[in-house]
Order: C-alpha cells, then sequence, then structure tokens
C-alpha cells in the first residue's frame, strides 16, 4: 500500500506583491519563477523528493524522507534568496489527491493565500521514519509514442504544443477522476503521475482512454519506492523496457521478478 506525502508550496500573498507598488514587468516576474522553480526542484531533490511546478505561483512536491526540519530550511532558504517567502502544507495519505486535499486546507485554514499577515506557514505530520515503507511511492512516467516523428518534424511547433496538451488533459483528468492521481506535464511529450496502488489493467484503461478521446497515443512505466526519485527512476527504466519491447505499460517490479530490468 502506498503513503504519499506530498507538499503545497504556495508563494506568500503573491498576487499583490506583483501589482504593488505598480505592475512588474511580466519578464521580471517570468524570471523570478522559473528561478525559483528550479531552486526548489534542487532543495527537494537534494533530498529525494520532486517538484512539479502546475501553476508556479502554487507548486506541488512529493516528499517522502522530507522531516519538518527538512521543510523549514527549505522555507529559510527561499527567504533568504527571494524578495517572497513560501508557505508549505504538509499531509499523507493512501491516495495522493487527498493527501494533496489536506495538505491544502491547511493553508486555507491559515488564511488566504493573499493576506499579507499569513507568511511562511509550516503545517502538517510528516511520514515518521518508522512508518516508511519501501513501497510508499508509486510514479508513473507517461510518453507520448513517437512525438517526434508524428508531431515535432511534421507540424508547426504550436499544433504540436496542442497535441501534447490534449493528451496531458485528457490523462491529468482521468487519473484524478478514476484514481486519485496527480499527473503533471514536465515537459517535451513526458507526464509523471503521482499514483495510489494501481495494478498494469488500470494504466492500460488510461492510455485506451486517452487514445479513445483524443487520439494521442501513449506508453508508461512505473515503478514504487521510498522516496519519489527512486519511484521515478524506476518508471523511466520501465518506460525504456516499453521502448525496447514495443508495448504500453510494464512496472517495474514485475520486470525485476522476471529478471528483465537488468539490462538498464
Ligand atoms: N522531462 C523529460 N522529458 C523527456 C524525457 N525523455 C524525453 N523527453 C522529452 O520528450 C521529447 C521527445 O522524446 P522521446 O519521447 O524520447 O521521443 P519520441 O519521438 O516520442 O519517441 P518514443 O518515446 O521512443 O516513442 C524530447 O525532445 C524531450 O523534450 C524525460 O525522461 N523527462
Amino acid at each position: 500500500m502506498t503513503s504519499t506525502q506530498v507538499t503545497l508550496i504556495q508563494i506568500d500573498n503573491y498576487g499583490p506583491w506583483t501589482v504593488t507598488p505598480e505592475p512588474r514587468r511580466e519578464v521580471d516576474l517570468q524570471t523570478l519563477q522559473s528561478r525559483l522553480y528550479a531552486d526548489l526542484s534542487q532543495l527537494f531533490g537534494n533530498r529525494e523528493g520532486y517538484v512539479f511546478f502546475t501553476r508556479f505561483d502554487n507548486m506541488i512536491a512529493v516528499t517522502n524522507g522530507l522531516d519538518r526540519d527538512a521543510h523549514a530550511l527549505i522555507q529559510e532558504s527561499v527567504r533568504n534568496r527571494y524578495p517572497v517567502t513560501i508557505s508549505l502544507g504538509v499531509a499523507v495519505d493512501e491516495r495522493p489527491a487527498a493527501a494533496l486535499g489536506r495538505a491544502s486546507t491547511l493553508l486555507q485554514d491559515a488564511g488566504s493565500a493573499q493576506d499579507e499577515t499569513r507568511q511562511e506557514i509550516l503545517q502538517g505530520d510528516p511520514l515518521p521514519e518508522a512508518e516508511r515503507g519501501p513501497e510508499d511511492v508509486q510514479i508513473a512516467h507517461f510518453d507520448v509514442n513517437d512525438a517526434t516523428g508524428k508531431y515535432t518534424d511534421q507540424l508547426n511547433a504550436f499544433d504540436t504544443f496542442i497535441h501534447i496538451e490534449q493528451g496531458y488533459a485528457e490523462l491529468m483528468r482521468y487519473m484524478r477522476n478514476a484514481h486519485d492521481s496527480l499527473s503533471f506535464f514536465v515537459g517535451g511529450d513526458n507526464v509523471i503521475a503521482v499514483c495510489p496502488d494501481l495494478a498494469e489493467e488500470e494504466y492500460r484503461d488510461a492510455v485506451d482512454h486517452v487514445r479513445d478521446m483524443v487520439g494521442v497515443e501513449l506508453k508508461v512505466g512505473v515503478g514504487r519506492a521510498r522516496t519519489a526519485q527512486d519511484a521515478g527512476m524506476q518508471a523511466k527504466h520501465a518506460l525504456e523496457v516499453c521502448r525496447e519491447h514495443r508495448t504500453d505499460v510494464e512496472l517495474d517490479w514485475r520486470l525485476e521478478e522476471a529478471g528483465a530490468g537488468d539490462s538498464f
């Protein structure tokens, strides 16, 4: 059974800051947001976590292995580097969407995202070390089949982008509604989904659903481990097996059982 630890990252009072004393230049906001994401990716990543940029003013991280002190240190690091601060809500659940729901409520209960007195909230209970297990995090790495041949080398870059985004939109909704999973576009033609303990059939149904609804063909590699990064790396290995065997779905732990994942 999974125990996904999710951290909601919210920039404090960012809306008002973007227009005080008057609207700030958009290029400067874009630079700040992308640099903050890069720093958070490294700060959480150095501790085996994954961060997804989502809306940039709100980001979502999978943080199994990070305790309260590690979260506080990241807040301090941001405060020392940026003109803004961040609040963090942390929750754990077998179902990632439920964990994010509770992490969100923790911040909402502490005050509005646009309340200047709500600063650097750190709420919630990380998973105690003694309760951590080897299969706490399940990560699925989805990839569009032959995106280069079908889209990138054929269409203009914007129409390619529309196809990829349509596949992503259908997949993220399906995984959220059917499986309480959180799916994130991570660049190129790639989507990473944080999932509860799902079976091969359920991944196959997701791939079929997206193909039937919007005509985008996906493959998916799935990994499970103690931390987001290990599960994510296993998922990438399983995806390589999909490429090699021309299959749609591969679960890394099945490959290990069968002794087939060793070459990656
Ligand atoms: N974030 C991320 N992006 C990737 C990864 N692998 C590939 N990409 C991106 O996806 C684009 C397409 O690469 P591929 O998915 O390997 O190529 P493809 O044409 O779809 O071919 P197949 O996936 O083998 O069917 C690349 O240009 C990268 O931008 C990955 O592991 N993570």
